[in-house]
């Protein structure tokens, strides 16, 4: 039987294939990714974290079972403790503190992102929330299981692909997957396409947000 997942991800897919091939993707693999490049994404991670961890706890708001707002308070949860964690030690294997980070400040790329998904996942309905959400988590896991397999010649990159690629966070995942499905079945083909829509959005999000860490990107004023 089809999946709507199958649906979605023939959706973002033209976007995850140009992921993959992202210098700052291939950087990380071969190691050659200058890791002035990698500090700054880290910092813009320790920005966008936390409102990435807002947007799960509106999913929770949003959301119309019990087990469906129990899986994004944990999720809301595990962004603090895990992702957000990873990338305050990585800050601090490069000399920073999140003070350090507060100062340089959020780029152009981070704020447009974190703001999209704030939006949609506190204005717009569940099924819309879910299809803006759904490639922040899926997108990560695919590119964690693919630079797995090669993993890094440089220590924290592989330890940053370790998270990713790991078992706990591909479980995590696959929670929401099972979720996306059974969510989308109850829905009329109109909402399917809006929350495709949203998906798109977000998944082209993610591949500029490595883009903009590979420009360095910064407030042109
Ligand atoms: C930009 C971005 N998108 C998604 C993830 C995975 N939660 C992340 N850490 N950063």
């Amino acid at each position: 039987m089809s999946r709507f997942r199958d649906e979605l991800w023939r959706v973002v897919d033209g976007v995850y294939g140009r992921i993959l091939v992202h210098p700052f993707l291939t950087g990380l693999t071969d190691g050659t990714l200058p890791r002035e490049v990698f500090r700054h994404f880290v910092v813009q991670e320790t920005h966008f974290l936390p409102d990435y961890a807002r947007a799960l706890a509106a999913c929770g708001v949003r959301a119309t079972s019990p087990a469906a707002v129990q899986r994004f308070a944990a999720d809301c949860a595990r962004t603090v403790e895990v992702e957000h964690s990873l990338h305050v030690e990585l800050l601090a294997a490069f000399g920073l503190d999140q003070d350090d980070a507060r100062r340089i400040g959020a780029a152009p790329t981070t704020v447009g992102y974190a703001s999209y998904l704030l939006r949609v996942c506190h204005l717009g309905t569940f099924p819309e929330a879910l299809g803006a959400i759904v490639p922040c988590y899926w997108i990560y896991a695919r590119v964690g299981e693919a630079l797995l397999e090669q993993s890094s010649p440089d220590p924290l990159y592989a330890w940053w692909i370790e998270t990713y690629g790991g078992e706990h966070y591909q479980e995590t995942v696959a929670g929401v997957l099972d979720l996306l499905d059974e969510v989308a079945a109850t829905l009329p083909e109109a909402d399917r396409a809006r929350l495709c829509e949203h998906a798109l959005t977000t998944a082209r999000y993610e591949w500029l947000f490595w883009d903009a860490a590979w420009r360095r990107e910064s407030w042109p004023i």
